[in-house]
């Protein structure tokens, strides 16, 4: 996730509409890549033909790159794209991805269907219980910031109540209670039986942002990340 204070590159709504359209299909074939090296059972010589196949992509898209990650670069208002994050990032094949929703009554309430596959497996047929956390420490922030409470995780509380299966899921996630720049926020992963693993959380918004925005008066909420 980018912290950087300054505003992103203003990019018009067509403009996004058509990065999106151009990356998001773009990042989910290489996703299909992951799942299908993992998954296939063709034939050795079949494997090094793909290899030198994939390199040879690999130096094409090097050809022309940024110096570090994605950040959030792109944005329009103060919305900004997290574009590389490695749970929702629509650029990001590693990002199962998660579409959090407004859903629910509770502040901030936000759920997202995911379906997790056999990249993030741990025990054999479920889901790893460090992938699990990923996706509610995620979810919970979203709850937060869409509360209009953003802030940086400063502590998570997982309970693994039972495995996990790979496979279709729900992530949910809302605010419990807040006092100034903290927010608790609680949430869980949901299975074909259940919920499987509950977290609680406590997002602070860092002091270095509540100086900016005090030194800039901004009476604004912080700028949106999703
Ligand atoms: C210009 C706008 C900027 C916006 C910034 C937020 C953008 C995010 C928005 C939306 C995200 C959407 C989705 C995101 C999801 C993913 C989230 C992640 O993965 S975040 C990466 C992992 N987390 C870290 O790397 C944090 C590392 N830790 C820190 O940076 C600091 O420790 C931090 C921010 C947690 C606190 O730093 P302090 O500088 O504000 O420090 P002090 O003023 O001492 O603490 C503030 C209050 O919080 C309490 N506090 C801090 N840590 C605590 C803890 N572990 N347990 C209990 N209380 C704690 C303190 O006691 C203090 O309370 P008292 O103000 O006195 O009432």
């Amino acid at each position: 996730m980018s912290v950087n204070p300054d505003r992103p590159a203003e990019i018009t709504p067509e403009e996004l509409a058509a990065q999106t359209a151009l990356y998001a299909p773009f990042t989910q074939a290489v996703r299909e890549l992951v799942d299908a090296t993992i998954r296939t059972t063709v034939d050795p010589a079949t494997i090094r033909t793909a290899q030198a196949e994939v390199e040879a992509i690999t130096a094409r898209l090097r050809e022309e790159q940024l110096e570090g990650s994605l950040g959030a670069h792109f944005g329009h208002g103060r919305a900004r794209q997290p574009w590389g994050n490695t749970v929702v990032g629509l650029r990001n094949p590693v990002a199962p991805p998660l579409r959090p929703v407004p859903a629910g009554d509770r502040e901030g309430e936000v759920h997202a269907e995911v379906v997790l596959g056999a990249a993030y497996e741990g025990p054999p047929g479920l889901v790893h219980g460090g992938v699990s956390s990923l996706l509610l420490d995620q979810i919970l922030g979203t709850a937060a910031a869409a509360a209009g409470k953003p802030g940086m995780t400063a502590y998570l509380n997982l309970t693994y109540r039972r495995p996990t299966p790979l496979g279709p899921l729900r992530v949910e996630g809302w605010v419990d209670r807040s006092e100034g720049h903290k927010t608790w926020a609680r949430g869980h992963v949901v299975g074909p039986d259940g919920p499987t693993v509950e977290a609680e959380g406590l997002f602070v918004l860092p002091r270095w942002a509540r100086e900016l925005l005090a030194r800039r008066g901004d009476a604004e909420a912080p700028p949106a990340f999703e």
